[in-house]
C-alpha cells in the first residue's frame, strides 16, 4: 500500500465515454486513505460510465487510472486484493443461500475462518431473519442488502459504488451512511455514484459533479440542496 498521503485512486486527463464518442472529458482526481469522492448528477449525465472507467471495468478513451501507483488492471490478483466494487447487478447462484453467497465471498477473499464476520455482516445489514434463503426469494431492497454486506464484509483498500442507496428503506440508507463514514474512517478510501444529497453530505470528502453536458466540477463539499435535479431522496 502507498503511504496514506499518496492516492489509492487516481485518474489523469480521464475521456470516457462509448465508441469513440466521449461522455465526459479530460477528468483528473484522486482519492487517499479514508477519503471519499462521491460523484452527482442529473440522470445520464455520465458518473456510472466514469465510475465503471475509474473501476477498470470499461476501457478509457483517453487517459490514465492508477491503483496505488499501478496501472488500474481489474483482473490482476493486487486489483483483487485491493478493490472491492458493486455496480447496479443482481445476480447469485441460484442453489446458495444468502449466507452461503457471503461466506463464498469472505472464503475467496482470504479469510479463513469467516463465521463470525458473516453473522457480523447478516446482523448490519438486517438480514438474520434471512439467511438461509435463497436471494431469489427476497425483496429487491433485501437482495441489495446482501449485495452491499458482500462488498463490505472483504478487507479493500478501495470501495467502489454505485449508487449504493438504490432500493434501499430510510433506515438502511442511514446505516448504509454510518458503515461507510466508518469504512472511511479505518482508512478505505470510497469511490461512490449518489443520488442522494444526505448521504453525500454524510460521507463525501470531495464531490465531482457531473452535468448533463458531460462538464464535470471538481469541490471539497456539497450543499447542493433538495431543490437540485441531480438529488432526490
Ligand atoms: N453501454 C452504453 N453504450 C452507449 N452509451 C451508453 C451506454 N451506457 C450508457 N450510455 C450513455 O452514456 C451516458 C451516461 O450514462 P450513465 O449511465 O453513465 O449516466 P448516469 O449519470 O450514471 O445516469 P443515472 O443517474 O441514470 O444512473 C448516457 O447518455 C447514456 O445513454
Amino acid at each position: 500500500m502507498p503511504p496514506p498521503s499518496d492516492p489509492v485512486l487516481s485518474a489523469r486527463e480521464l475521456t470516457c465515454g462509448y465508441a469513440g464518442s466521449p461522455v465526459v472529458e479530460g477528468l483528473t482526481c484522486a482519492v487517499s486513505a479514508g477519503e471519499a469522492l462521491v460523484l452527482v448528477g442529473p440522470n445520464g449525465a455520465g458518473k456510472s460510465t466514469v465510475l465503471r472507467t475509474l473501476a477498470g471495468q470499461q476501457p478509457a478513451l483517453q487517459g490514465t487510472v492508477e491503483l496505488c501507483g499501478q496501472p488500474m488492471r481489474e483482473n490482476s490478483p493486487f486489483y483483487r486484493e485491493h478493490v472491492s466494487s458493486l455496480f447496479d447487478e443482481d445476480a447469485f447462484f441460484p442453489g446458495l443461500a444468502v449466507r452461503d453467497h457471503l461466506e463464498l465471498v469472505a472464503r475467496g477473499h482470504g479469510l479463513d475462518n469467516p463465521g463470525d464476520v458473516v453473522e457480523g455482516a447478516l446482523e448490519r445489514f438486517g438480514l438474520l431473519p434471512r439467511a438461509d434463503s435463497s436471494p431469489y426469494r427476497l425483496s429487491s431492497g433485501q437482495r441489495r442488502r446482501v449485495l452491499l454486506a458482500a462488498a463490505l464484509l472483504r478487507p479493500s483498500s478501495l470501495l467502489i459504488l454505485d449508487e449504493p442507496e438504490q432500493r434501499l428503506d430510510h433506515s438502511f440508507r442511514k446505516l448504509l451512511t454510518g458503515v461507510l463514514q466508518q469504512a472511511r474512517g479505518q482508512g478505505t478510501a470510497l469511490v461512490v455514484a449518489s443520488h442522494d444529497h444526505d448521504f453525500t453530505r454524510a460521507v463525501a470528502s470531495s464531490v465531482l459533479t457531473i452535468e448533463e453536458s458531460g462538464v464535470w466540477s471538481l469541490g471539497e463539499s456539497v450543499d447542493r440542496g433538495p431543490g437540485d435535479p441531480g438529488v432526490h431522496e
